[in-house]
């Protein structure tokens, strides 16, 4: 599929079963695919091996992977914990360095974390939020809330990639736990 997209379409959102009708791609990643990701690897395994609950699911509605396309998803992260650190995305960054991305929060509250060599930022999102992620900076969301699924849509550059590898070797400088009632964003020593 290399032909630039030619004809308008459109897509909705549906928010009854929180998820993007039209989508032709689904992933969902369970604990068991989120090896290294959260602090206490060893809680994660055993609470893979005992109920291997979903982290989060995308719905995406893919584009010919060339530039001036643009893809889109709805990411639904579940609300939940692996030793007290929030349920999150694996995070990573753009193959294509000059690829810059949007999120718009649809349903729940969450944090937006942002690297780019030693330095991490984070942004709140909850519903009509609009998020920038700036080309070159790597991104992760996470769900803070005890409760409620955590719901946005992205645009991102159908050019753009994903760099997972860089996320594990140059992991974010912060991570993010429940805390008294509500969320800390706590520097990774
Ligand atoms: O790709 P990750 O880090 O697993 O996170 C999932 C989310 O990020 C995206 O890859 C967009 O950048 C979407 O497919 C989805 O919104
Ligand atoms: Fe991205």
């Amino acid at each position: 599929m290399n032909e630039k997209i030619e004809a308008g379409f459109f897509t909705v959102f549906n928010r009854q079963e929180n998820i993007l009708e039209n989508y032709d791609h689904y992933e969902e990643r369970k604990l068991s695919d989120m090896h290294r990701y959260f602090a206490a690897e060893d809680i994660r395994q055993q609470m893979a091996l005992a109920n291997n609950e979903v982290i989060y699911r995308v719905y995406k509605k893919t584009a010919p992977l060339i530039a001036g396309e643009l893809e889109q998803a709805v990411t639904v992260i579940n609300p939940g914990q692996v030793n007290g650190e929030f349920f999150m995305t694996k995070g990573h960054y753009h193959i294509n360095e000059k690829c810059s991305e949007v999120f718009f929060t649809l349903k729940g509250e969450g944090l937006l974390l942002l690297q780019k060599g030693q330095e991490t930022k984070w942004l709140e999102m909850k519903p009509d939020v609009i998020t920038y992620i700036p080309a070159g900076w790597g991104h992760r969301t996470i769900n803070t809330s005890l409760s409620e699924p955590f719901v946005f849509i992205a645009f991102w550059p159908a050019n753009a990639g994903h760099n997972y590898q860089k996320s594990l070797d140059e992991p974010f400088g912060r991570r993010v736990f429940f805390y008294n009632g509500s969320y800390i964003v706590s520097k990774v020593l």
